[in-house]
């Protein structure tokens, strides 16, 4: 074979996000983007999961993405936390979060085995049609020409192949090739401490939450975990060579002080150094960062893969209406103004509270712990811990949703609180979001927000992917939407207080309130939602989706 035919036979593939690394957040957002119908090649350099500790912690908020992805209650074993507590070796327990209780569904805080959510995801993505993946795969060189990303891959043994997509997803890792390609600069420190990270079994005594021991001389997290485990994190000293920390002899040594620890199972070990990093930019043209690869945060806050899972459900749909001629691309600008501020107030959390987990010498440590202990005599100062107030709202400050002064109920630019509802067509409760469907939503609390609105317009906003709902309350009887737009609340998550009756909103399909304000000015609301988000009419780009499923809503219900 001459040069020339064998470049010819390289082979070329044509689809519309190339996806570059498939850990729990590239498998996220493929599997959000295969349930809006888009067609993804999805590439990782492994071909295995990877089976090293890692993400440990998720929260309300990533359980509802998740939840959002397809991945069903009780797919993947997590274990509720009750609280975080916080103790000195000098002071005992100084601080404590409050971690217990159910927030829009979902526990506040759990545990997992990041492997076997991994695998839930990856073997979920089967069902998606326009999905490919391709392990062992590596990006070898891509440009963005500004129509389309021009990519070649390489497989482990050399062979090549010439990927033509509408757009690029790095989720490749905090070492990320895309953002390093795209000379997106990854700002931000990276401590210079190594952490040994235990998960070990048959445990004598578990703990049922999470415990900081503030020590400065060893600081040393320490959990539960799913199957059993539990896990601790050491600080390692200065000397501790990471090779010689992993042998189970210096495991069995460091747990001693915690437990009886020749009878205990070393199941794994990792070493790792923090950082607390992010990148300049979440998007460059065609090409977008999420997870590690945007952003890098310490442990502390248990928030690394919740910020990635909140980057995945902000980009996916976004994405998705744009490939499907349904959204203008400029829609895709927001996805870097919504996501960078927050990312970046997750990882000063994590700061935050690193300080307290671990001061770098006595004399900090006696005064950092002294003051927290004070401040938790006051109720103020222990309410702000205890009560989860120094965790970031995942409200936006700037992004694709607009406030009105003096209608600011349910906050657009924040999520829309998720409750239980049963679909007036029958069958069992479900989750408000798994009745929503995948879709926008315009939602009448009380009232049928489409009343009086020119069909013309209603059929504009289908088109745009958008539903009509009524949310009710039970037995309500007036201004009733036809059944199948209706939802009756099963509690008091929205309706009365935080949606009164008579009050609308435009939801997004990531749940994020575009607008809202009184029925009143429900059309003028839909107008300006569908000038926002629709592509002009004459757009080249729009074809019809072909969602994987349906995009109704209802789809969980009986
Ligand atoms: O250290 C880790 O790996 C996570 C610790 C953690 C877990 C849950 C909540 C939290 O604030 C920290």
């Amino acid at each position: 074979m001459n040069a020339t035919s064998s470049r010819l036979a390289v082979p070329r593939l044509d689809t519309d996000i190339l996806l570059v690394g498939l850990g729990p957040v590239g498998a996220a957002l493929a599997n959000l983007l295969g349930l809006y119908g888009v067609r993804v090649l999805a590439i990782d350099k492994a071909t295995a999961i990877f089976e090293k500790p890692r993400a440990i912690a998720l929260d309300n908020e990533a359980l509802r993405i998740l939840q959002l992805a397809g991945v069903r209650d009780g797919e993947f074993e997590t274990v509720a936390i009750p609280q975080v507590q916080y103790r000195s070796p000098l002071f005992g327990p100084f601080a404590r979060i409050n971690s217990a209780g159910i927030i829009d569904g979902h526990p506040a805080l759990v545990t997992f085995y990041q492997p076997e959510l991994e695998r839930v995801l990856r073997e979920k993505l089967a069902q998606y049609p326009g999905i490919e993946l391709r392990l062992g795969s590596e990006l070898a060189a891509f440009v963005d020409d500004g129509r389309f990303i021009q990519a070649r891959l390489e497989d482990a043994v050399g062979n090549e192949t010439h990927v033509r997509a509408r757009y690029l997803i790095g989720t490749d890792g905090a070492n990320s090739l895309v953002r390093r390609t795209l000379g997106l600069d990854f700002e931000g420190r990276s401590f210079h401490q190594d952490w040994l990270i235990v998960d070990a079994l048959d445990v004598p005594d578990p703990i049922d939450h999470v415990e900081f021991t503030c020590d400065p001389r060893r600081p040393t997290p320490r959990m539960v975990a799913p199957g059993g485990r539990q896990r601790w994190e050491f600080m390692l000293r200065p000397g501790e060579r990471p090779e010689e920390m992993e042998r189970p002899e210096s495991v069995r040594r460091l747990l001693a002080p915690w437990c009886d620890s020749e009878r205990i199972r070393i199941e794994r070990t990792a070493v790792y150094r923090f950082h607390a990093r992010e990148a300049r930019r979440f998007s460059k043209g065609r090409c977008f960062l999420a997870g590690d690869a945007a952003h890098i945060t310490p442990p502390f806050a248990g928030q690394g893969l919740v910020a990635g899972l909140r980057d995945a459900a902000n980009l996916a749909w976004k994405l998705a209406w744009v490939v499907q001629g349904r959204a203008n691309e400029r829609v895709l600008d927001s996805y870097d103004t919504e996501r960078r501020p927050h990312a970046r107030k997750i990882i000063r959390l994590a700061l935050t509270l690193g300080a307290l987990v671990m001061p770098q010498n006595r004399a900090v440590a006696f005064a950092v712990h002294g003051l927290m202990s004070l401040l938790r005599l006051l109720p103020a100062g222990r309410a702000l811990f205890e009560d989860l107030r120094i965790k970031p709202q995942n409200t936006f400050d700037e992004g694709l949703f607009w406030r009105v002064r003096g209608s600011d109920r349910l906050r657009a630019g924040a999520m829309l609180p998720q409750g239980w509802v049963r679909p007036a067509t029958g069958g069992a409760p479900i989750l408000s979001d798994d009745a929503l469907g995948l879709q926008w939503a315009l939602i009448g609390f009380g009232v049928d927000a489409s009343a009086g609105m020119p069909a013309e317009l209603l059929q504009r906003w289908q088109a745009a992917g958008g539903r009509v709902w009524q949310w009710c309350q039970r037995s309500q009887a007036q201004h009733l939407a036809p059944p199948a737009q209706r939802l009756e609340a099963l509690d008091e998550a929205l309706l009365p207080r935080r949606a009164p009756l008579g009050w609308v909103a435009i939801v997004r399909p990531d749940r994020c309130v575009l607008a809202e304000g009184p029925a009143s000015d429900a059309e003028a609301m839909l107008r300006r939602a569908l000038e926002l988000v629709a592509p002009p009419a004459s757009s080249p780009s729009a074809t019809s989706p072909t969602p994987a499923r349906e995009l109704q809503g209802a789809r969980h219900a009986a």
